[in-house]
């Protein structure tokens, strides 16, 4: 079963933006959960522009689902993940500056500050993925960096998607046939949605989660959250 795990990045987003707690993203993450998602994700950022380390807290002991938490391994991105222990860490190589995540790591050029960190993590028993892009070298040198998964960067898919499915999902194949060859569990991520998220699902059948919060999010303003949670599910049967 491939796992459907929430972003709810938008929804704090969206609180923030008016500075009270509207909607409150601890409620709304019990509800997805409710409604049937599989985990929940967040990806805290420096700025706390959306997701604040205080949310991270709140929302550790009382998710009943998959947490996991997406970001840069900052000291203190570390530091809050180690005091959390979510199920899952999630390491992604942003720059504090970007507007959302661009690229996987390069995960060769980076293989001893990766080791160090995944060390740091799987000894404090936090299942580890690091976020690449549809590259078998990349996915290699995760492996031998120490992760559990690799989470494929999907924007270039999602971009590719509407001219020519085949072609798009091609490279994605192949990581994830590079990945299951090496005893990697398999993740997916950005800019999946209805439109594009079953065919990936056909075609890689063994993918562990996608995580998933743009597209999911702004489907719910039109279907509401309970409907379309039910239907991103129906795309990974
Ligand atoms: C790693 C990834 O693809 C997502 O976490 C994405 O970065 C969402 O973050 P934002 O909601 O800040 O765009
Ligand atoms: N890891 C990807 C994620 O959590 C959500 O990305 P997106 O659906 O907001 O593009």
């Amino acid at each position: 079963m491939t796992k459907l795990s929430v972003n709810i990045n938008k929804i704090a987003t969206l609180r923030n933006a008016r500075g009270g707690d509207v909607p409150n993203v601890v409620k709304v993450a019990l509800d997805c959960e409710s409604f049937g998602a599989d985990g929940i994700t967040v990806h805290p950022r420096p700025d706390e522009r959306h997701i604040r380390r205080e949310d991270v807290y709140n929302l550790r002991p009382l998710l009943q689902t998959e947490f996991n938490i997406e970001g840069y391994p900052s000291p203190d991105f570390i530091d809050l993940v180690l005091k959390v222990k979510p199920h899952q860490v999630t390491l992604v190589p942003d720059d504090p500056s970007q507007i959302t995540s661009n690229c996987g790591w390069d995960t060769k050029a980076n293989l001893e500050f990766l080791s160090e960190v995944l060390d740091g993590f799987n000894t404090a028993g936090i299942r580890t993925s690091v976020f690449v892009a549809a590259d078998v070298e990349m996915v290699e040198y995760a492996a031998k960096a120490g992760a559990d998964r690799v989470e494929l960067y999907t924007e270039p898919y999602a971009t590719a998607y509407p001219k020519s499915p085949e072609a798009a999902i091609a490279p994605f194949v192949e990581a994830a046939k590079a990945a299951r060859k090496l005893g990697l569990g398999l993740n997916a991520g950005h800019d999946l949605s209805l439109v594009n998220l079953n065919y990936m699902y056909k075609n890689i059948p063994w993918l562990d989660e996608v995580s998933i919060g743009h597209a999911l999010i702004s489907d719910a303003l039109y279907l509401g959250l309970e409907r379309t949670i039910q239907e991103y599910k129906n795309c990974l049967r």
